[in-house]
């Protein structure tokens, strides 16, 4: 049996994690810096991202996926993708940072849902804060946020904040820890 969880631990390792001072999306100071896009838009990398984050999730009853873009896009679309080659529709969205003043002004694109269970994805989580933005507009859209799934955490106050603020079990691939990061 190949191992999956382990490959893309490596991918990660090997293609995303970049070492020096940078701001991050919060306006916090760090001294790394885990670009996923460099993975999940990866040939190589990306499909062995909706495996895992199925595999993550396989106790989570839900019936679409996607978070806040760009970073959550293509993890939601790769579960798609796993989610098909396994044999069982997933549908996903896109929560766009703003609204739409133009075309059918949605904030929230591709899949219809409102009434229904959704899983709100995430490529890293610092705070929180961009995976919380995507739950509020998924709950006033009238979606069930049954969970919140994110291939690697920080540990930086992102599982706090989310059990905090929205009240959802919190799932990540792969801490800190796993990735040799302090
Ligand atoms: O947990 P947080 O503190 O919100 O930080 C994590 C967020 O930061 C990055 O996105 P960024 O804001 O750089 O935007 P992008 O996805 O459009 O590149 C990343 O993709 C997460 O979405
Ligand atoms: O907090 C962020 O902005 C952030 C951290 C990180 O490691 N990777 C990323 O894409 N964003």
């Amino acid at each position: 049996m190949t191992d999956v969880r382990g490959e893309l631990l490596q991918q990660i390792k090997d293609k995303a994690v970049v070492h020096g001072k940078v701001t991050l999306s919060s306006g916090k100071e760090a001294d790394y810096y885990i670009d996923l896009r460099r993975i999940t838009l990866d040939g190589v990398a990306a499909p062995l991202v909706g495996q895992v984050m199925l595999d993550l999730t396989a106790d989570i009853d839900y019936e679409a996926v996607g978070g806040l873009t760009l970073g959550a896009d293509p993890v939601a679309t790769s579960m798609l993708h796993a989610s098909a080659a396994r044999g069982k529709v997933l549908d996903a969205f896109v929560v766009r940072k703003a609204g739409k003043a133009h075309g059918l002004q949605r904030r929230i694109e591709g899949a219809e849902v409102k009434g229904r269970r959704v899983l709100a994805v995430e490529d890293t989580s610092t705070t929180g804060g961009s995976v919380l933005t995507a739950v509020a507009a998924l709950r006033e859209a009238g979606a069930e946020v049954v969970a919140v799934a994110t291939i690697v955490d920080r540990a930086t106050g992102a599982a706090e904040a989310i059990a905090e603020q929205a009240g959802v079990p919190y799932v990540f691939a792969y801490s800190k820890d796993d990735l040799g990061l302090d």
